[in-house]
């Protein structure tokens, strides 16, 4: 987990006093595949959650596991002193903030947004002044890892919080570089899919078993967990989603996009980005982003 901004106030919780934390109600907004996982994770380590989602029906499980429901976005940040969003990418961000019934209604002086939703720097800029410019406080903090980062003083407050959600959390000083960070690992995981995938296949179609490339993987110098997680439901042609394909793409694109404006060549990842709009084209938006797999072993490539 990353953290680049800014979360003010100490929070009165401690993780070690589970009673203290029951003091503090925190706010979640956007409950996905990683929302719904990060609220239900704090709420068995006894945090208070109001939560919000778009589609409001995705909340009731969450309100069986104690969650209260805020009715939207705006509400959400009235009640709660902090409130995390992790939403699917920059357009969803900015309309959380910026729509009707948003978080700009209610923000102000002693509370903070923390966004780990993964968009890019522009966007956590654009919410950090916003938010800021109303007195309240800001810290951008996209996630690595999948469903299994305040100006210092939140990002302090919010530790609590990230002990739980994540091992490890780094602070890397002003808005924008969290959204940097997490692109830049996001773009080189998606070109090593694109990789793996071929190599798969090419393993299957000159006659070696793809289980044993597995195996003889795993015990080299770019043996890795995605290899080890995703491998052996790749073979199998089982994209669960985990990390979704059109959110991958997404990432692909943005990191791209950093790429242009710091003149940097990137020829592989812009390859990798053709064969996940490729999968895309191919309806595989919503599965895992592993079934980039199917853009070579269905032999249709990105060519
Ligand atoms: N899955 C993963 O492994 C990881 C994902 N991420 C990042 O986390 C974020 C969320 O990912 P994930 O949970 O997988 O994605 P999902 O697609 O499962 O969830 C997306 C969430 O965003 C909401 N949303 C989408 N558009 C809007 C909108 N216009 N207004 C309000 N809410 C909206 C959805 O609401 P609704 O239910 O109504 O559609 C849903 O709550 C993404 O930025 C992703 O890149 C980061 C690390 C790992
Ligand atoms: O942004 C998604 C990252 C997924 C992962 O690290 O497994």
């Amino acid at each position: 987990m990353w953290h680049s901004h800014c979360l003010v106030e100490r929070i009165c919780f401690d993780p070690r006093n589970p009673s203290v934390r029951e003091m503090e109600e925190i706010g979640f907004l956007g409950l996905g595949i990683m929302g719904k996982a990060m609220s239900m994770n704090l709420l068995r380590h006894g945090f208070k959650l109001t939560v919000w989602n778009r589609t409001l029906s995705r909340c009731d499980e969450l309100v069986e596991h104690g969650a209260t429901i805020g009715e939207t976005p705006a509400a959400v940040i009235k009640k709660c002193k902090y409130t995390i969003a992790m939403l699917s990418d920059p357009a969803a961000a900015l309309s959380v903030v910026f729509g009707e019934d948003g978080v700009l209604e209610q923000i102000g002086s002693g509370k903070g947004y923390i966004d780990m939703s993964t968009v890019d720097a522009e966007t956590s800029s654009k919410i950090s002044e916003a938010i800021t410019s109303k007195g309240g406080s800001f810290l951008e903090a996209p996630v690595s890892g999948s469903k299994n980062l305040l100006r210092m003083a939140l990002y302090e407050a919010a530790l609590p919080a990230f002990d739980v959600l994540g091992k490890k959390s780094f602070f890397l000083g002003q808005v924008g570089n969290g959204a940097k960070m997490k692109l830049v690992v996001n773009m080189i995981m998606g070109s090593m899919m694109n990789a793996f995938s071929e190599g798969l296949v090419l393993a299957d179609k000159s006659g070696l078993n793809p289980q044993t490339l597995l195996d003889v993987l795993d015990l080299g110098a770019i043996a890795n967990p995605m290899f080890k997680m995703k491998g052996p439901s790749m073979i199998q042609s089982s994209y669960s989603p985990a990390f979704p394909l059109k959110h991958q793409q997404k990432d692909m694109r943005l990191a791209l996009a950093l790429g242009d404006e710091n003149e940097v060549p990137m020829p592989v990842a812009a390859a990798a980005n053709e064969a996940f709009k490729k999968a895309r084209g191919m309806g595989l938006g919503d599965l895992d982003f592993s079934a980039v797999h199917e853009t070579v072993s269905s032999g249709k490539g990105s060519s």
